[in-house]
């Protein structure tokens, strides 16, 4: 797990979806969606459950405010990714509401999540391929800290973004 906290990562999923998280500590990630059905939404502290599956392979879970249910799997050697996502019934119908910064929305989600249907959930599974992987050392907080824009992951790859 040493070799895991820390790392940065840019990947885009097998259905063009492009996410980025930060494995900030041991049980928390920072994350940010660049593209896709909730695509501009972006979240800081989630806490996670984080476990080494063997070595190289980490297993990342966990439940959130909306009621979405994740688990991604990062095999780090072979730059891959695979991920689960369980959608509630109302993300899928009304993904715009989840579009935000999360942490100024809690009591937002969790009203939606009441106010809204749950069932039938929407379960998205694909790989990713990692585009982007580097450790910036573990709770850095200036890692994630704005919504995403057009071309923001492109000045991550290039080294431009942080100054
Ligand atoms: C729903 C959030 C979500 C889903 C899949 C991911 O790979 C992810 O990484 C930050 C986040």
């Amino acid at each position: 797990m040493k070799n895991f906290i820390g790392t940065q990562m840019i990947y885009t999923y097998a259905n063009g979806w492009e996410y980025e998280i930060y494995i900030k500590n041991e049980d928390t990630v920072d994350y940010r969606i660049h593209s896709g059905m909730v695509g501009g939404r972006w979240v800081k502290d989630q806490k996670v459950d984080m476990v080494k599956l063997v070595e190289g392979i980490y297993k990342v879970s966990w439940t959130e405010p909306t009621g979405t249910d994740v688990c991604v799997d990062f095999m780090m050697d072979e730059g891959r990714v695979h991920g689960v996502i369980f959608f509630p019934k109302w993300v899928e119908e009304h993904p715009e509401i989840t579009v935000c910064y999360q942490n100024d929305y809690i009591d937002l989600m969790k009203s939606s999540r009441e106010k809204y249907e749950t069932y039938p959930k929407h379960v998205v599974t694909h790989y990713a391929e990692i585009t982007y992987v580097k450790n910036v050392g573990r709770d850095n907080e200036e890692i994630i800290s704005q919504a995403t824009y057009e071309g923001m992951t492109d000045e991550i790859r290039s080294g431009s973004f942080y100054r």
